[in-house]
């Protein structure tokens, strides 16, 4: 009786209520926005549900229909509907790849990227307009080439260090493939913490912590992004995963907090002992680095410096803006660098050919000196670098970046509206078999000079391109070719199966190796 007094009382108030819904889709539908997106090709959409049954797939499924599925299908680029009312458009051709990244209004990051921003807050990762030429200006000098040639030094010693516990390594494991990812990840972390924040973390269980924090906080990211209800704030709130991640973000935080202390307190200590002594130039970097009583660690620049200094100039720039950027600093310096670095120890493993040619080339520039690399060595160490460039080809840390259109740009014949999110994918766009024949080989001859005339500048993308590509691309680069040019002078890589498929790696953000990455390591020669 309640129930037929519901209906006869509420009906009317239901069937208006489902009048307006109906119409409002209805007048959306016939929207310019929606019509410039349905003009892009896809595959079928259900009414109101549009594609999500397709992609309720998993990630290595959906991501395999992203990269080569569905953009061979579509022709480098496809629109799809999560429900009626989310439109993405994926694209993975240099030639649209450009008109998008070469745009030079820095616009607003996508709502997708809420979720991140929790993380690194208002960092210049997540920064649009204005705010960001503001914020990239005053952080590229950080990136100076003087500054990452003091980093050499660091990238030297920290090998060594990394390489005694390779030697560890070796002797556990005798001749049997283990994973390198976790030896990588702690290194790069080291290196990171030492040029960018000037002093490594104290201890290692401190480091330990951080990256457990980290891994928890992707996890946590990774299923809001597969669970679009996850992305309603007051849903997510409800959730077990909030309070995790609000946990695990607190946690990173203090670690970022300590480090900044740690240098600022750093700072302020040589700052006292050199009240009397004249500071040319630069105050903060030259009042360390002048200092020939300091040990070598504190005398360098760090990159921390940078917004120390800046902080310093202008007291709008705050202390949780300081800890923001250090968070993006040590999220996007550690793990691609780690990760590139395994990936090219593995595809050497793999293409023992190749190692040999990496290594002849490397005794012609150090012939039988156990010296450690300079910036001056990298000119001579061409086919090193050409090994560097096709593994990120193959493996790009960043394989999807996602980017709202700031206004509406043309692409491929087709109009993209403003506002709407486009998911750039470099992985794809790498694997074109037009720009690279054979696209799943290992083939570092394509990137030389004479290989590369002719090449779509938007065709190898790993740092992005354009007004916003990575800041640090040169300091990654600098990294990655002293690393390579030590541990292979060292070190001898192989795998068991030479002929076994390539790995294929998993996506959480970032690429990850689905079951680590396992080598044979074994000795070639003696540590300096
Ligand atoms: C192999 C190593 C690396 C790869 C593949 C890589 C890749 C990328 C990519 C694709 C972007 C663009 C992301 C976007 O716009 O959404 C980016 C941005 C960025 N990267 Fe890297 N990166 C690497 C190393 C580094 C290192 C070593 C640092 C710092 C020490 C760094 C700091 C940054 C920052 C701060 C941004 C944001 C720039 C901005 O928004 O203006 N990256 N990186």
């Amino acid at each position: 009786m309640f129930i037929t007094f519901a209906i006869n009382n509420w009906s009317p108030l239901l069937f208006c209520t489902a009048l307006a819904i109906l119409l409002a889709v209805w007048y959306w539908s016939r929207s310019q926005f929606v019509r410039l997106i349905n003009a892009i090709p896809g595959p079928k959409c259900l009414p109101f549900l549009g594609n999500l049954l397709d992609l309720n797939a998993g990630y290595d499924e959906l991501f395999k229909k992203f990269t080569f599925d569905w953009i061979q299908k579509y022709g480098g680029m496809f629109r799809i509907w999560l429900t009626f009312y989310y439109p993405y458009v994926i694209i993975g051709s240099p030639e649209l790849l450009q008109p998008i990244l070469s745009c030079q209004i820095i616009g607003p990051v996508p709502k997708e990227c809420d979720p991140i921003k929790e993380h690194i807050g208002d960092s210049i990762g997540v920064l649009a307009g204005e705010e960001w030429k503001q914020r990239r200006r005053m952080l590229t000098p950080a990136f100076h080439f003087q500054i990452l040639n003091s980093f050499v030094d660091i990238f030297n010693e920290k090998s060594v260090e990394c390489a005694r516990t390779l030697d560890g390594a070796i002797e556990t494991h005798k001749d049997i493939e283990f994973d390198i990812m976790p030896i990588m990840t702690r290194f790069t972390l080291d290196i990171l913490c030492d040029t960018s924040m000037g002093r490594k973390p104290r201890t290692d269980e401190k480091k330990e912590l951080y990256l457990k924090n980290m891994e928890a906080i992707h996890r946590i990211h990774m299923e809001r992004f597969l669970k679009p209800w996850l992305q309603i704030k007051w849903i997510f709130k409800l959730s077990r995963l909030s309070r995790l991640n609000t946990f695990h973000i607190a946690a990173s935080r203090a670690f970022y907090d300590q480090v900044i202390e740690d240098r600022r307190q750093l700072l302020k200590e040589e700052k006292e002992k050199h009240s009397n002594q004249p500071v040319a130039g630069d105050g903060v970097n030259n009042s360390i680095s002048q200092d020939n009583n300091v040990d070598s660690s504190r005398k360098r620049p760090a990159l921390l410096d940078t917004l120390l200094k800046a902080s310093e100039e202008n007291p709008n720039f705050t202390d949780v803006q300081i800890r923001d950027e250090v968070s993006l600093f040590m999220i996007g310096g550690h793990e691609t660098t780690a990760f590139t670095l395994a990936m090219f120890f593995y595809l050497m493993a793999k293409h023992p050919g190749h190692q040999q040619l990496v290594v002849d080339e490397l005794a012609e520039v150090f012939g039988d000196s156990d010296r450690p690399c300079t910036s001056n060595d990298f000119a001579q160490l061409k086919y090193l670098d050409c090994c560097i460039k096709e593994t990120l080809r193959l493996y790009p840390g960043i394989p999807l970046m996602l980017r709202s259109i700031p206004e509406d740009i043309q692409a491929g014949g087709f109009t993209l509206p403003k506002g709407l999110t486009v998911i750039l994918n470099f992985y794809a766009t790498h694997r074109n078999p037009a720009v690279f024949p054979d696209p799943e080989s290992f083939k570092p001859e394509r990137f030389l000079p004479e290989n590369s005339i002719g090449r779509h500048p938007y065709a190898f993308v790993p740092f992005s391109a354009g007004p916003r590509n990575c800041i640090g691309q040169k300091y990654a680069m600098y990294e990655l070719r002293v690393v390579i040019a030590n541990f292979l002078r060292w070190f001898r890589f192989s795998v068991s199966d030479p002929s076994a498929p390539l790995e294929v790696p998993t996506i959480a953000i970032m690429l990850k190796p689905k079951n680590g990455v396992r080598v044979i390591v074994s000795r070639r020669s003696n540590l300096p």
